[in-house]
């Protein structure tokens, strides 16, 4: 196992080049936030633009419409029920992001159903959240072909490879991902990223940074630099930075706001980018 370092960000994060406009960094499509969890999808999506992927588009339940708008007029909107605009959003990302608030309902299901059977090679999925639980509790199989990023908590993981908690050494959780085959980024204290060909572990991270919509944040900065870099080492340097500034705004605050993180991703980006 490796340790992820802070050289990861300055390989990754590029100086951007004069000529290319918002069709070179990415088309990502967030879908999630149900009634009750709003605000998942608005973080993620915050944090998608704030690591800037060129267009941003997020599905979401109609009650979350203005409120997003109010928060981040950058992203388009989609009625998550309106199923050719959906299906038109989906068809035209280079990453979808789907799980965060989308909860465990009957339609939360079928909208996942849909997604996956939408997807295509050469696409990135991620899938967070209530997607990762709804994943574990219907066993759905995932179509070949798209490349998958999944991030749960320990607990979803546990419902996700059948692991107790206790059980998640890494030799289980290589073959649990093994079987999967895709990434797994299992978040925790020292958050273990399994790739393909390795193991890293994210060195940073702070108590403080445990509260409601942290995770969110993440899933919305990978797929924002999933949708610029290149996919492994883009994984690794979101992982790190949400991880970074956590810390650093962990030094003075008792408890780090997810949308607080946001408003500091892009400035250290440009602090670490490389040529
Ligand atoms: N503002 C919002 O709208 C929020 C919406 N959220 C959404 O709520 C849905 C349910 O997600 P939750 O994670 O809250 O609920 P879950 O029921 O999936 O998992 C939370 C439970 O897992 C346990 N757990 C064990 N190890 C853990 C670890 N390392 N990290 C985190 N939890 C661990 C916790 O004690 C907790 O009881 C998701 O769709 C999520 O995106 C949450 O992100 C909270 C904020
Ligand atoms: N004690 C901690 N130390 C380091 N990182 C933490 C700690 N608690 C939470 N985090 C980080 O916060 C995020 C929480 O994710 P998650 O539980 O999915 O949150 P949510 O679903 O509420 O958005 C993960 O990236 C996790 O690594
Ligand atoms: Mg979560």
């Amino acid at each position: 196992m490796e340790i992820i370092s802070e050289e990861i960000l300055g390989q990754t994060i590029r100086a951007r080049e004069p000529m290319s406009h918002k069709g070179n960094y990415g088309r990502v499509c967030l879908i999630g936030g149900d009634q009750h969890y709003g605000g998942a999808i608005i973080l993620a999506s915050q944090a998608a633009v704030h690591s800037g992927a060129g267009l941003v588009t997020t599905a979401t339940m109609k009650v979350n419409h203005g409120p997003l708008h109010a928060r981040l007029p950058e992203a388009m909107v989609v009625d998550w029920s309106e199923s050719d605009r959906l299906t038109t959003s989906i068809q035209q990302a280079t990453v979808i992001l789907i799980g965060p608030g989308l909860g465990l309902a009957t339609d939360s299901l079928t909208l996942l159903k849909r997604t996956l059977m939408l997807l295509t090679k050469g696409q990135i999925c991620l899938i967070d959240g209530s997607a990762i639980t709804l994943i574990a509790d219907y066993r759905l199989t995932l179509p070949d072909g798209p490349t998958y990023i999944f991030t749960p908590h320990e607990k979803e993981w546990e419902r996700l490879s059948g692991l107790l908690i206790e059980n998640q050494d890494r030799e289980s959780n290589r073959l649990s991902v093994n079987q999967l085959k895709g990434i797994v980024v299992l978040k925790k204290h020292r958050t273990e990223v399994y790739l393909a060909d390795g193991i890293w572990q994210n060195p940073l991270g702070t108590a403080a940074m445990a509260t409601g919509g942290m995770g969110d944040t993440l899933a919305g900065m990978i797929a924002g630099f999933v949708a610029q870099f290149p996919l492994n080492n883009a994984i690794l340097a979101a992982v790190y930075l949400h991880s970074y500034i956590g810390e650093r705004l962990g030094k003075a605050h008792y408890v780090v706001l997810p949308s607080e993180l946001i408003t500091h991703i892009s400035s250290l980006m440009k602090r670490f980018e490389g040529n």
